[in-house]
């Protein structure tokens, strides 16, 4: 399980490791780290570090001074170091170690600074790091914008300046740094979007500072944990013991959301795939998976599901529609006191009728920003800008886990720590993958698995299957970790696809 922190906790874990060590310790410790995390990347570009140009951006606390500090060992290593000066005041005994070690200092001006960074092999984000309050302020702002165009290899210290650490909002000017590396533990704006996606490789340096860290704030699986977490099929086991899962989805307009659900939870194995919808979905998904058990749901019955079966969980809503007849199946599923997963049309339904979610078994509901925006009356773009809050405000307030579906996809469950998940590829952002998800959650369910690790070890699967998919047969590609996730060397993919890589990512793990 990787970990990660809002500022405060960090900041409170220092302080009470500080107070054990001479002053400077912890310091000494992250610029040691941040300059041995430097050296290879210089070597890779010049040869060594000796004779490389290094250029430290220098804000006004301890962020820069670690920067400060890490340049003097760069410069001891004989590499050119630039510190540029940007607050009202600098790390004085980082100053001046820089300036002991050969390094040199100068107070920002737009265009010495800009020359500095042109001819930079390394840019030294030491800005602003868990001190950081709102938008970057001016000339902060001007230099996060000068390194867009840095010809050399921006490193971001602790944090890249502008992603506010505690949430991952951006909130204007920002460093979009090629690594960053972060001391003592990982920030939550380092694992989750949009700040995650700002940060490039993270590299974590100990400082020490674990015995004094709380319960985590956000969390993300590895691939051992999910493959811990998973069901697997014993000599004991039988269909029915493995989970059989019911799906109620499609209509006669969007009928292929039922083919896409249906296979997530074939693939992601389910005993059993009760499929219960209109003609012509249940037909198609006939045709597909020959495997589901399907039934036609006759049009206006009282009790829609009755000639179903019995099913360990459900999922319901993807292209079910909104009208009447998908309403009274919303209902019926959310009446009983199985564990119901909610997508797509379903919530619709549930932002319209929130009664419904006052039910006696648990309830797993997976929007994206646009369901959620609806599901709390909030703005979209706040609900992106803002992710962890509102996942986790979504939770409390409805009652039910909340798998909050993007770029990095968020799994929010009261009292429990927010789980990031980060193996996916933008190429996920095709229609139909989230009917995918939805199948392979549900299957997860009907296994047994509670909603929040039905939840993030779906999001773990589906991610990492998209990528298989996306990287093609011969490449099966098993990076997951933050910064890692850019589609280079991958292919377009379609929602069925991943669907079937689903077995390949079983096995990687
Ligand atoms: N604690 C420890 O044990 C260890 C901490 N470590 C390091 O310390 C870092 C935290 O240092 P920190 O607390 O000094 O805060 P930091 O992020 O440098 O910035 C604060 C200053 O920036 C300014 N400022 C704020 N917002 C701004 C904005 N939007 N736009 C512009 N300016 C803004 C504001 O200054 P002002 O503007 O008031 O002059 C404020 O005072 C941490 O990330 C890690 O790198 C490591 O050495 C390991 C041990
Ligand atoms: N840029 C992205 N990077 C990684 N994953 C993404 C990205 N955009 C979307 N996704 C993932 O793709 C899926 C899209 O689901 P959804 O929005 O419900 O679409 P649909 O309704 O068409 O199935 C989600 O699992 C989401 O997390
Ligand atoms: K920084």
């Amino acid at each position: 399980m990787r970990t990660a922190y809002t500022s405060d906790q960090i900041r409170a874990a220092e302080l009470a490791l500080m107070a054990r060590l001479p002053e400077g310790t912890l310091m000494g410790r992250a610029a040691a780290g941040l300059a041995a995390a430097c050296a290879p990347v210089l070597a890779e570009r010049r040869g060594r570090v000796y004779g490389s140009r290094v250029v430290l951006l220098v804000g006004s606390g301890d962020n820069g001074g670690d920067a400060l500090y890490a340049g003097a060992r760069l410069a001891r290593r004989g590499a050119r170091v630039d510190a540029i000066l940007a607050g009202s005041r600098a790390h004085q005994e980082g100053l001046a170690a820089l300036r002991a070690a050969g390094g040199r200092a100068v107070e920002f001006a737009p265009g010495p600074a800009r020359e500095l960074i042109g001819a930079a092999d390394l840019v030294l984000d030491g800005l602003v790091g868990i001190g950081s309050t709102g938008a970057l302020r001016e000339p902060y702002g001007t230099l996060a914008g000068f390194t867009a165009d840095a010809p050399g290899v921006v490193i971001a210290v602790d944090v890249p300046s502008g992603v506010d650490a505690s949430s991952g909002r951006v909130d204007g000017p920002v460093v979009r740094a090629q690594a960053t590396v972060t001391f003592g533990a990982y920030k939550n704006g380092l694992l989750v979007d949009p700040g995650a996606s700002f940060c490039g490789a993270v590299e974590l340096v100990d400082i020490g500072l674990g015995p004094y860290l709380p319960d985590p704030d956000v969390a993300a699986l590895t691939g051992d944990d999910v493959a811990d977490l998973l069901p697997k099929p014993a000599p004991e086991s039988d269909k029915y013991r493995r989970g059989v899962i019911g799906i109620a989805a499609g209509s006669d307009t969007f009928a292929g959301a039922a083919v896409l659900a249906a296979g997530g939870a074939v693939r992601a194995g389910a005993g059993m795939v009760r499929f219960a919808s209109f003609e012509e979905p249940v037909r198609l998904v006939r045709a597909r998976w020959p495997e589901a058990v399907t039934t036609v749901l006759t049009p206006g019955a009282e009790r829609p599901l009755d000639d179903v079966g019995r099913v360990q969980a459900w999922v319901v809503g993807p292209g079910l529609g909104t009208g009447r007849e998908a309403h009274a199946i919303v209902r019926e599923i959310l009446a009983t006191d199985l564990p119901v997963l909610v997508d797509a049309d379903g919530l619709t339904h549930v932002a319209a009728d929130r009664s419904l979610l006052r039910r006696s078994g648990p309830t797993l509901l997976t929007p994206h920003a646009g369901e959620l925006a609806r599901l709390l009356d909030v703005p979209r773009e706040r609900i992106e800008a803002r992710r962890i809050e509102h996942a986790r405000r979504a939770a409390a307030e409805l009652g039910a886990t909340v798998l909050l579906k993007g770029s990095t996809t968020l799994v929010a469950e009261e009292d429990r720590p927010v789980r990031v998940n980060s193996t996916g590829t933008p190429w996920l952002a095709t229609g139909g993958t989230g009917d995918v998800l939805s199948g392979i959650a549900g299957a997860l369910l009907a296994g047994g698995l509670n909603c929040y690790d039905a939840a993030s070890c779906a999001a773990y699967l589906h991610g990492l299957a998209a990528r298989i998919a996306a990287a093609g047969p011969d490449r099966a590609a098993g990076g997951s970790g933050p910064g890692d996730s850019g589609p280079g060397g991958e292919a377009p993919i379609a929602a069925l696809d991943v669907a079937e890589a689903l077995p390949e990512a079983v096995r990687a793990l």
